[in-house]
Parts: structure tokens; sequence; C-alpha cells
């Protein structure tokens, strides 16, 4: 018997698939092409040069709850405190951006992008220089990795510094004031039970938070735990839910000999 009978076959992406605006959106150091650790689907590739620490994003998507999401693939979840975990959801191509298209790593050495949530918003970070030639690939290993943690205390103490400065201080008074304005005059409370994007967009505002998420942090089960995963390990697992995994781990490198780099 065939035992792939069963398994979902992954329809594969075409580059003549890609929306417009993705295209346009592209940084000018990557390009799209096919990736080479996922033969069905598109990577991200660097056509210049990549310096470490370039920050990249935020990672667009329809903003859903975990219940309306219906592949793990495409999407981040969020913690709100308020209104618990939040999904930005990029399976529809229309609705992501470029960050869509960059794929899981197969191995620490691999690894080139770590995940960075910055006021409930998905952004990647270069955890080494990336030549050109070379597809971009992302990896969550949480706060274990040294060089991510000394990254993410970086972004902390930059937004705390913003957080204090005068500008930053003279706006939060105002906005503030014009948000009491505000509630008198409608006198209605805000939606906590059923959240949407507008609430959720208001508590982006609220404060600034950096995080990487922690193992501990994780609530859906199934999902395999990449934070538990060090950079010590060899192969990294991609979450078990993915349908494309096991391709995933079995074709991985680094370089596309078909493609050319314009500079
Ligand atoms: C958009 S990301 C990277 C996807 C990448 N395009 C790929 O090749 O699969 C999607 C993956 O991150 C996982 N994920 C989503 N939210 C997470 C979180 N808060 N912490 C850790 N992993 C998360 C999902 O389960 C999914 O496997």
């Amino acid at each position: 018997m065939n035992q792939n009978a069963t398994e979902p076959v992954a329809a594969a992406e075409s580059l003549a698939e890609v929306p417009e605006h993705v295209l346009r959106g592209l940084p000018e150091e990557v390009r799209l092409f096919p990736s080479a650790v996922d033969k069905t689907r598109i990577g991200v590739w660097a056509t210049k040069p990549i310096l470490k620490g370039k920050k990249f994003g935020p990672f667009v998507g329809d903003k859903k709850k975990r219940s309306q999401v219906k592949n793990n693939v495409y999407m981040w979840e969020v913690y709100y405190p308020n209104l618990g975990w939040m999904c930005i959801d990029a399976t529809d191509p229309e609705k992501g951006n470029w960050l869509r298209y960059v794929n899981w790593a197969c191995s620490g050495e691999e690894q080139n992008l770590f995940p960075l949530e910055i006021n409930r918003a998905i952004y990647y970070k270069t955890l080494k220089p990336i030549a050109p030639g070379e597809e971009l690939l992302v990896w969550y290993n949480g706060e274990d990795n040294p060089e991510i943690a000394a990254a993410i205390e970086e972004e902390r103490a930059s937004a705390r510094s913003k957080r204090s400065s005068p500008k930053s201080r003279k706006g939060k008074k105002k906005s503030q004031e014009s948000k009491n304005k505000a509630n008198k005059a409608e006198d209605t409370p805000l939606k906590t039970s059923e959240p949407d994007s507008a609430s959720a967009n208001m508590r982006d505002s609220a404060e600034a938070t950096v995080s990487a998420w922690r193992p501990g942090v994780l609530l859906q089960p199934p999902r395999t735990s990449p934070g538990s995963v060090g950079m010590s390990r060899r192969r990294l697992q991609p979450s078990s839910r993915d349908p494309s995994s096991k391709s995933r781990h079995l074709a991985c490198s680094l370089t596309a000999p078909e493609v050319t780099w314009s500079q």
C-alpha cells in the first residue's frame, strides 16, 4: 500500500501567483524564488548583503481568534494580556506581506532570522550577516540563544528609552486626554469578551513590550514547542501540525544554483 496516499499533498506555490502588493513591498536586498528547503514553497532570498541585526517587519496578516485559524503554517500567535491569544494569519497571500514567504530553518546552522514580538506585532531580525544567494530562514528558539537574548534586551532598552523620551511622554498625555474625552462622550466600555481587530489595535498602542516566546508561554499542546530547542541541537523540529514538515526535513540546502542574482 502506498503510505503516502493519505497524506495531504501541499499544492506547489508559484511565483506567478504572488500578489502585486507583496512584490512591491519587498525590501531591496531580497527577492522571491523557489525555496531550497521546501520544493512546494516560494522562499525569500538575499540578493544583496544583509547586515546582522537588521529588523524586518511587521509580519502582516488577518487578526483572528485561534478558533478561526485553519492552518498553522502562515500564522503567528500573540498574547494580549486582556484578550488572550490572537493570531496574525497570512494564509491568504492577499492578506499577508513578503514575510509570509520566509520558511522555517531545518537546523540551527541554517537559521539566520529569529522572530521578535514588539507591541503585539511580529518582526524578524537577522542573527548573522546574510550573503547574496542565501535563503532567509527563520526559527523560533526563545531566549535560549544568548545572541537572541541580547538582541531582545537591546529592543527592550530601545523601547524603554522611546517611552521615557519627553516627546513620547507628551504624546501619551495628549492621547490619554483625548481618550478620556471620547469615553465621556460615548460612555461605552471597551469590548473585551469578543476580541476584534479594532480593540486589539487600541491595546497595541497602549503599552510597549518586547518578547520572544518562552516554552512555558506556549498554550497550544499539539504544537511542538520550538522554544525548547537550543542551538546545539542539529535538527530543528518544524511545527508538528505543518503539513509540509516532512519534506522540509529532507531537502535542506541554502543555495539555489538555478537562480542568478541581480545586484
Ligand atoms: C509564520 S511561522 C513560520 C512559518 C514558516 N513560513 C514555515 O515555513 O512554516 C508559523 C509557525 O510558527 C508557529 N507559531 C505560531 N505562533 C507561535 C508562537 N507564539 N510561539 C511559537 N511558535 C509559534 C506555528 O505553529 C507555525 O508552525
